[in-house]
């Protein structure tokens, strides 16, 4: 007999009633906040979004009496007027102010809806994640303290602490970096927004994690910034966190086997994330709406050295296995384009 399946909009089905409003809501997104389906601005901005939200949440606050954050519970927009004002999350109000009204429409939580808009826009990458989601979020929360997101020129050390309090080994935050690989900054040098963190910002691939370790020659914009370091190529801006973290002994060797095996890194992102989006909230309480959650197309090319860079360039870090031979892109130089803000 077959197990009974809801019946939700445009003849598609789920396993649990409570899903079938993540297809309307995925309809809506997908067409008019990422534009029909891109892996652009508002993509990367809303996988951001998915880390400043829950990564209000310190067991250690909590321990000291104090009220430690909710995690993934949406107050990054329910109190968007205290949160938006923290230093880190400059530049988060843009993405937030276009979301909330999507939310509110199809009268979903904000700790829920956040975290889907950061799923079902990393679908959009080619090579992309398919990242769990669990619905169910209540909207009953107080704002997150100040202070817990990390910040560019934080140190490894710092950063390690702050991402472990949240529950976070060393491992699992460099998986999570691999969300730089579709992002860029606007808010750290304004006069050049839209400078990406790798070669292929539309792509979920490895690439972000070999330019990082090259090694660093130029300034892309009009001086060097808190928390930017020189960047290996016009156009591509490099932040000093990224820059420490594949060199620090801590966290070099997973940075480097997302080079030699790039296969494993969307398994281990997709991991990640599914522990982050739930951090704060009680998973069996949540109901599993993954299969809304559109699969991954397209497919992206193998780690590449950028044309004109050899592996002299390579400042190689992981004293535990040597850094893999790649070969190098065709052509004189790489020149790589702002990601255009729509
Ligand atoms: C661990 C320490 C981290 C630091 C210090 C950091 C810092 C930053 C900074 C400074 C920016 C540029 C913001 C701007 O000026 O527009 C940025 C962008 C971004 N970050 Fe992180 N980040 C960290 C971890 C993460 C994590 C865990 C995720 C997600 C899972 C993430 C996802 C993104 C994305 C997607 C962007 C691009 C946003 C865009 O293109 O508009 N970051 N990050
Ligand atoms: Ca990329
Ligand atoms: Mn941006």
């Amino acid at each position: 007999v077959p197990a009974h399946r809801a019946k939700c909009s445009k003849g598609r089905t789920a396993s649990n009633d409570a899903c079938c409003v993540w297809f309307d809501v995925l309809d809506d997104i997908q067409e008019n906040l990422f534009d029909g389906g891109e892996c652009g601005e508002e993509v990367h901005e809303s996988l951001r979004l998915t880390f400043h939200d829950a990564i209000g949440f310190s067991p250690a606050l909590t321990r000291q009496g104090k009220f430690g954050g909710g995690g993934a519970d949406g107050s990054i927009m329910l109190f968007s007027d205290i949160e938006t004002n923290f230093a880190a999350n400059n530049g988060v109000d843009d993405i937030v102010e276009q979301q909330k009204p999507i939310a509110i429409k199809h009268q979903v939580s904000f700790g829920d809806f956040i975290q889907f808009a950061g799923a079902v826009g990393s679908s959009n990458c080619a090579g992309g994640p398919r990242i769990q989601f669990l619905a169910g979020r209540s909207n009953v929360t107080k704002p997150s303290p100040d202070h817990l997101v990390p910040e560019p020129f934080d140190s490894v050390t710092s950063i390690l602490a702050r991402m472990g309090d949240a529950g976070f080994k060393p491992d699992e935050v460099v998986a999570l970096l691999a969300s730089h690989s579709v992002a860029a900054q606007d808010t750290i040098d304004p006069s050049i927004a839209g400078h990406p963190f790798d070669s292929t910002p539309s792509d979920f691939d490895s690439q972000f994690f070999v330019e990082t370790l090259l090694k660093g020659t130029l300034i892309p914009g009009d001086s060097l910034h808190k928390g930017q370091v020189k960047s290996p190529l016009p156009g591509e801006f490099r932040l000093q966190s990224d820059e420490l973290l594949a060199r620090d002994s801590r966290t070099s060797c997973e940075w480097q086997s997302f080079i030699s095996n790039p296969n494993s890194m969307v398994p281990k992102f997709e991991k990640a994330m599914a522990k982050m989006a739930t951090l704060g909230q009680n998973p069996k309480k949540l109901i599993d709406c993954s299969e809304v959650i559109p699969v991954p197309r397209g497919r992206v090319k193998q780690p590449i050295l950028p044309a004109g860079k050899t592996i002299k360039d390579i400042e190689a870090s992981c004293r535990k296995s040597p850094f893999p031979r790649l070969p190098t892109d065709k052509g004189t130089f790489t020149s790589i384009l702002p990601v255009p803000s729509s």
